[in-house]
Order: C-alpha cells, then sequence, then structure tokens
C-alpha cells in the first residue's frame, strides 16, 4: 500500500519536471542575451515620452545611442535634457517615418546598428464614426506603415553590424494592440498589424540572428498620452481605464530588460502579463519557464479576460440607457 503511494506520487513529482525538460528543448527561437554595452541602439519616438526614457536607459547601459524623430528643436531639447541626466551624447536624426528615402538617408548616415527601437507612434482616440480618413490614414501611416518603412531602411545597418551578438528589433506596441478597446478601431488596428510584421521577421531574421521584441505598455503618463486624451471618448477612458497609468520610467524599464533577455513579447505591469498570456496564440517562446507558466495559466486566464469583458459590456449597456433616457 505504502510502495503504491510513493509510486504514485514520484510520478505524479517526475511529470512537471518531465515537461519542463521537453520545453527547454523545444522552446523557440533559443534563448539569447542582448547585450546594450559598446553598442548602437537606435531610437525612433526617441526625443519624447517611452521613446527619450529608452534613450536615457540605453546611455546609462553603455550603449552609444541614436535618436529619430520629426521635429529638430525637440530632438536637440532630448540631446540637452539626456546629457544632463546621464553625462553622455545622443546623435540625433530629423526624418518622418513616413518618408522612406529619407529613413535610408538617415541609415547611410548612422552607420550599423546592433538594437532598434521603434518607439514613435500616435494615437487619436476618438469613435470610429467621429474619425476622419485624414485621421485613420495618420495612425495606421505612422504607427503600421511606419515601422515597415523604418526596419526596411535600418536592415541593411542592423545585418552589417560589427559584433557577433544577436540584433534586436524591438516595437512599442501597447494593450491595445493585444485586444480591441471602444474608441481605439484604428489605433488598435495598427498595433494589432505589429504583432504579424513581428511573427513573421522573427522567423525570417532569424538567419541573420535577428530578435524582434514587442512592448505592450499600458497606459503611460507622457506628451503624447496628455495629447490624446484631449480627444478621448468618456468610454474609452471608462473601459480602457481599468488599468493603473505607468510612468514612462517604469515601461522603458521593463523594455530594455525585456529585450536583453531575447523576450518576443514585453509586458510592463501584472495586468499586461495576463493579458500577454491570454492573447498569445502562436507566438515564439524563447524561454522554457515562462512556456510552463503559460500552459497552467492560460485557462484561468480566458476565465478572468470573460469576466473583465463581461463587465466591459455592464459598462456599455449602462452608458446606451443613459444616452436614451437623454434623447
Ligand atoms: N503613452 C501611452 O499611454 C502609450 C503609448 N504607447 C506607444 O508608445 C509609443 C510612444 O508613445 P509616447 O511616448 O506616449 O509618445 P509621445 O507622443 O510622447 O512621443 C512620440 C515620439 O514619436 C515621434 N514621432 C511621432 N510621429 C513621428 C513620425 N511620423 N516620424 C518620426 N517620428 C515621429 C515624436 O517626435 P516628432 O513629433 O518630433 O516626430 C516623439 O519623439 C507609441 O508607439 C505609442 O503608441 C503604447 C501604449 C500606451
Ligand atoms: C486576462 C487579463 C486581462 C487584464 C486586463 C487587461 C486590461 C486591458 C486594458 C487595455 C487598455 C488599452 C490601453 C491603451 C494604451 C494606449 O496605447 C494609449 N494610451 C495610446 O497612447
Amino acid at each position: 500500500m505504502q510502495t503504491s503511494v510513493i509510486v504514485v506520487l514520484s510520478v505524479l513529482g517526475a511529470l512537471p519536471c518531465i515537461l519542463y525538460l521537453a520545453l527547454r528543448m523545444i522552446s523557440s527561437p533559443r534563448p539569447v542575451r542582448i547585450p546594450f554595452a559598446n553598442r548602437h541602439v537606435l531610437i525612433t519616438g526617441g526625443s519624447s515620452g517611452i521613446g527619450f526614457e529608452l534613450a536615457k536607459l540605453a546611455l546609462l547601459e553603455g550603449a552609444s545611442v541614436s535618436i529619430l524623430a520629426r521635429d529638430i528643436a525637440r530632438l536637440n531639447e532630448a540631446k540637452v535634457a539626456l546629457a544632463n541626466s546621464t553625462g553622455k551624447e545622443v546623435r540625433v536624426f530629423s526624418a518622418d517615418v513616413k518618408n522612406l528615402k529619407s529613413l535610408s538617408n538617415v541609415a547611410t548616415e548612422a552607420g550599423p546598428i546592433d538594437v532598434l527601437i521603434c518607439s514613435h507612434g500616435v494615437a487619436i482616440p476618438k469613435t470610429f464614426e467621429d474619425s476622419s480618413l485624414d485621421e485613420i490614414n495618420h495612425m495606421l501611416d505612422t504607427n503600421l506603415r511606419g515601422n515597415l518603412y523604418v526596419i526596411k531602411a535600418m536592415l541593411p545597418s542592423l545585418k552589417n553590424r560589427k559584433d557577433n551578438y544577436p540584433a534586436s528589433i524591438a516595437i512599442v506596441s501597447s494593450q491595445a494592440g493585444q485586444v480591441g478597446i471602444y474608441g481605439y478601431a484604428a489605433y488598435s488596428a495598427s498595433k494589432f498589424g505589429l504583432k504579424g510584421l513581428a511573427e513573421s521577421l522573427q522567423q525570417e531574421l532569424h538567419c541573420y540572428n535577428v530578435r524582434m521584441s514587442l512592448i505592450f505598455p499600458p497606459d503611460t503618463y507622457t506628451p503624447g498620452f496628455d495629447k490624446e486624451n484631449e480627444t478621448k471618448p468618456e468610454l474609452t477612458k471608462l473601459i480602457g481605464g481599468i488599468n493603473k497609468i505607468s510612468s514612462a520610467e517604469d515601461v522603458a524599464k521593463k523594455a530594455v530588460d525585456g529585450i536583453k533577455q531575447g523576450k518576443f513579447c514585453i509586458a510592463c505591469n501584472f495586468d499586461g502579463w495576463m493579458l500577454g498570456i491570454a492573447t498569445m496564440g502562436m507566438s515564439p517562446q524563447p524561454s522554457a519557464i515562462n512556456a510552463f507558466a503559460e500552459i497552467f495559466l492560460v485557462g484561468f486566464l480566458r476565465l478572468y479576460a470573460l469576466f473583465i469583458t463581461w463587465s466591459w459590456y455592464n459598462t456599455l449597456i449602462k452608458w446606451e440607457r443613459k444616452k436614451e433616457k437623454h434623447e
């Protein structure tokens, strides 16, 4: 009797170990470390908000840093602010991510790149019906096509890097790139597109030892966030606002840690970590430990997601009733 209990217990204990070892064998692409020190990091949107904090951290990691944005005055202000806080100089490049030619000129001038971080982006939250075609196109052209253009222009510089360490292309998406939210139709579409882009590119660029990362910030205090709040519908605030607002420093710290670990999906807080698992689909997962956690949590997190969705629709229904009363 007692021996059979011992046998059952040891089989039960061995199963997770066997599963873990199997996951160690199959987790793909293989885990890597991506160093920042003494490497060239180019950051689009580096003059403001999350991109600015990323530039600061990259400098503190000992990287040589270039920042790219349109407005040269703001770029130079950022350069001064970064020099004041880190004692280090960045190179600035003025270009529009909508313009492939000017991005290619930057690539020529900037030289080889080891880590490319795309943090440029724009959000104009409004209902789809209230959004003009210009606003819709502006978001798609900046957030989605802008990333395709930046990567198109910079890929030769990543392949040209001087060391044998892996390179990284990290794209700042959004939690609105994992779940569609009222008021973010075009924005969400532009951010969801980045996931397909990153998954496909991870397969294509594997042979060049380039790792893709997607960063999924929640609402974050930045100049861009202040601007989007000017047009944000009340319902967007109610539905999207269940999450705590992060600081740009915090988001940048999570992003740099994740990029260095070669993570594909980078969450920025606990809700974001759960959201990442609930919406993971077939994303690559280099970490066996994370894969192990995902297998056991995905069902529970789907249940939690269903409850949140339920509360969102309750909010919607209440809002619709209130509107009917006033009409
Ligand atoms: N703040 C938030 O709540 C969240 C933000 N995000 C995402 O994080 C990223 C950064 O956001 P945040 O820091 O708030 O943004 P900010 O508006 O503070 O900064 C945006 C940066 O992108 C640059 N940029 C914008 N358009 C272009 C363009 N066409 N060509 C080149 N550069 C451009 C801006 O410079 P310039 O205007 O001079 O070109 C600026 O440097 C974005 O992708 C955003 O979608 C995701 C989730 C939440
Ligand atoms: C299964 C677990 C679920 C956990 C909760 C998930 C909550 C999701 C809320 C999404 C809010 C969208 C924020 C968009 C931020 C953004 O991109 C704008 N600020 C634009 O700049």
